[in-house]
């Protein structure tokens, strides 16, 4: 569980590193599982991941991802004509959106014991994982990912998201750790990422400029987790350098009575793969008497919802 000192450095910064969250024995489990989900892969179908090229193609393979394993390759990794020019386990930018729920491997040590302490020390009820994303950010080709907050990607009402990321190698400065704005959570959820009736995506409102200066790396040892709050401002850079920089991340919406689930957030799951709560103490306890921590401020997560998980 986490201690009350953490809990109030998460409420102030938006954001909280808890080393050796994982041994290193979980860690290498999960990175030996993502390098053969990759070995098995084979490359036909290519949908390239950029943080700035996703705002207006409709785009099937990402959309269906939500309810599936998909692959996603690096643009630096790939020739004008779309063929490779690394090989696949060089050139994989991520994988997701399902892997928690649809491997089993995955699955066992999203739904741990430790990531639900996790959950409900920040006051979740009824946590969804709603996403994961295994990240490699490989040698020289792992690209940059933009300034962005996850709410605005995943939005419910009132607002709740909060990300887990998991380093599966050491997370530095050279090879394109995290980097966040201390306290930018505070400020409210800039931008939404929504989907349109016929699956075009596109965001709604625009991001500040943020002063570079202002950014603090979050390096981060093999085993260490980031807790990410929603509204929290985050990026990381390019990999330039000859090493890579796996991690494992998943992304949580509260779903106890009195939350729902945005119908145009980008990621809809499929009838037949349904959101799973983690856990549901939501019946067993009544309205805590403080906000939880994950609690986010006014949004404008504006369009009708509807109840979903
Ligand atoms: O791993 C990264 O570089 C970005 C991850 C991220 O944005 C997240 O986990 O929310
Ligand atoms: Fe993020």
């Amino acid at each position: 569980m986490l201690s009350v000192e953490q809990l109030e450095q998460f409420k102030r910064d938006g954001f909280l590193v808890v080393e050796g969250f994982a041994s290193l024995e979980e860690v290498a489990a999960l990175k030996q599982r993502g390098e053969e989900l990759v070995e098995a892969w084979d490359p036909e179908a290519i949908s390239v991941f950029s943080t700035r090229n996703q705002t207006s193609k409709t785009d099937n393979y990402f959309l269906d991802s939500a309810s599936d394993v998909g692959f996603f390759f690096e643009e630096k990794a790939l020739d004008e004509g779309g063929k490779l020019v690394k090989p696949k386990n060089r050139a994989i930018n991520k994988i997701g959106h399902a892997l928690h729920d649809l491997d089993p491997v995955f699955r066992r040590w999203s739904r741990s014991s430790h990531v639900a302490d996790v959950m409900q020390s920040l006051g979740f009820q009824r946590p969804v994982p709603v996403q994961s994303m295994l990240i490699f950010k490989q040698p020289y080709v792992g690209g940059e990912v933009v300034p962005h907050q996850d709410s605005s990607f995943l939005c419910t009402s009132p607002l709740s998201c909060v990300g887990i990321w998991l380093a599966l190698e050491d997370a530095t400065q050279t090879n394109g750790c995290m980097w966040t704005l201390p306290g930018s959570h505070l400020d409210g959820v800039h931008r939404r990422f929504v989907r349109a009736p016929d699956g075009t995506v596109s965001f709604e409102g625009d991001m500040p400029e943020f002063e570079e200066a202002a950014f603090v790396p979050l390096e981060a040892k093999a085993g260490s987790l980031v807790l990410l709050h929603g509204a929290n401002v985050h990026t990381s850079k390019e990999n330039n350098s000859p090493v890579s920089r796996h991690a494992y991340t998943m992304h949580f919406v509260e779903s106890a009575p009195g939350y729902t689930y945005a119908t145009d957030n980008w990621l809809q799951r499929r009838a037949e793969v349904p959101f799973e709560p983690l856990y549901d103490i939501s019946g067993s306890s009544s309205t805590p008497e403080t906000p939880p921590a994950f609690a986010q401020p006014p949004h404008r997560c504006r369009q009708a919802v509807t109840a979903q998980s």
